[in-house]
């Protein structure tokens, strides 16, 4: 996948038979997946390529950058190392702006579709909008197909189980700590990427050590809080772990939102050190614990729920 962060890098390529699809993928969902799936198969019939535009930073955050609770799936590091693995020819980053959400549907179309594309076929989802007020929908795109000589193929919506797939529903699947729901519309399990640093030193007085961990990404959703068996990769190597999300309301605390994990079976200075925590299913929510023996007693008791939850996922993975 040739990836290119300006229009002015792209429009140097001279690509045979473009097969174009624009979009903000957060999450990159077994939805997108679906549509990439189906790019590919065609770009290939007609011995073209496949180009994937997307945009950074996420629209949403362009037009509403006051609005602090909206969260991403996916930063952009993460979001094309995702795309990477997809089939993808082509991927095209625009530097959201302003100026640009201003444009008409019109102007959209033809001043940057039709102008730096020039598409064999544009693929969209069935409920793609853009140009100002998301006004252009896929019968804007229509009404333009002669005049652009490219053609419109819209992509019925895939779904799960009956389940509706779309980053708006897997963002609420994680807020209300549904990561089993998430995982299963994400096609991969959500994972949460920071740097170990140093907590208040009272894990290891309960016999639980934790690494605490520091999310780089001020917008990265952090799921809702409570306790979740994870998985959890150092230096590549993957662990069983358990994970917590909370203000440690039990113990005394600033009252800011910590995320800390406890590995199985791991006794190693990791400080500083990034990890990799997969999040596999919610396990109990946070509680507030009168002293430090029940929030161990509770703790012992994540530990045997946790486990069962993670041997469970590597006898399916073995059989
Ligand atoms: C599996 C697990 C469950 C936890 N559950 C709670 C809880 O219900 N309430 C709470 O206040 N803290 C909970 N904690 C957080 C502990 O209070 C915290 O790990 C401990 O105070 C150590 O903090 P430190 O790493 O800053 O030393 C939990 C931690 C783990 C690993
Ligand atoms: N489940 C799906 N099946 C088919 N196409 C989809 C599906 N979900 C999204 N798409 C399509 O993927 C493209 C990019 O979608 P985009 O990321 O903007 O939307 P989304 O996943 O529905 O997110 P949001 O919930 O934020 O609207 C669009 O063409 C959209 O129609």
């Amino acid at each position: 996948m040739k990836i290119y962060r300006s229009i002015q890098a792209f429009r140097k390529e001279h690509i045979p038979h473009p097969v174009i699809t624009f979009g903000s993928f957060d999450g990159v969902h077994r939805g997108h997946a679906f549509i990439f799936e189906k790019m590919a198969e065609y770009a290939q019939s007609i011995n073209g390529e496949t180009i994937v535009t997307t945009f950074h930073p996420h629209p949403r955050k362009v037009i509403y950058p006051n609005d602090k609770s909206m969260k991403l799936l996916t930063p952009i590091d993460e979001k094309i190392a995702l795309l990477q693995k997809l089939n993808i020819d082509h991927l095209l980053i625009i530097p959201f702006s302003i100026e640009f959400s201003q444009m008409s549907p019109k102007e959209y179309i033809e001043s940057f579709i039709i102008r730096y594309y020039k598409p064999h076929t544009v693929m969209i989802g069935y409920d793609h909008r853009f140009g100002l007020n998301r006004s252009g929908d896929i019968n804007t795109l229509r009404m333009y197909q002669d005049e652009g000589e490219f053609l419109v193929t819209e992509l019925p919506q895939k779904k799960i189980e009956s389940m509706k797939i779309s980053s708006t529903r897997i963002r609420q699947a994680l807020n209300n700590k549904n990561v089993s729901e998430a995982n299963k519309l994400l096609g991969y399990s959500y994972r949460l990427k920071g740097q170990v640093i140093h907590g208040k030193k009272i894990g290891g007085q309960i016999g639980f050590k934790t690494a605490n961990i520091a999310i780089n990404d001020p917008d990265k959703l952090i799921p809702g809080t409570g306790i979740y068996a994870a998985w959890v990769y150092v230096h590549g190597q993957k662990y069983q772990g358990m994970l917590y999300i909370g203000t440690k309301p039990s113990v005394p605390s600033d009252g800011e939102i910590a995320i800390e994990v406890h590995l199985f079976d791991f006794n190693k200075d990791i400080y500083h050190e990034e990890i990799i925590i997969e999040l596999v299913a919610f396990v109990r929510k946070d509680a507030t614990f009168e002293s430090l023996e029940e929030l161990t007693q509770n703790i012992q008791a994540d530990q045997e729920k946790t486990l069962k939850i993670l041997d469970g996922e590597k006898a399916d993975i073995q059989s």
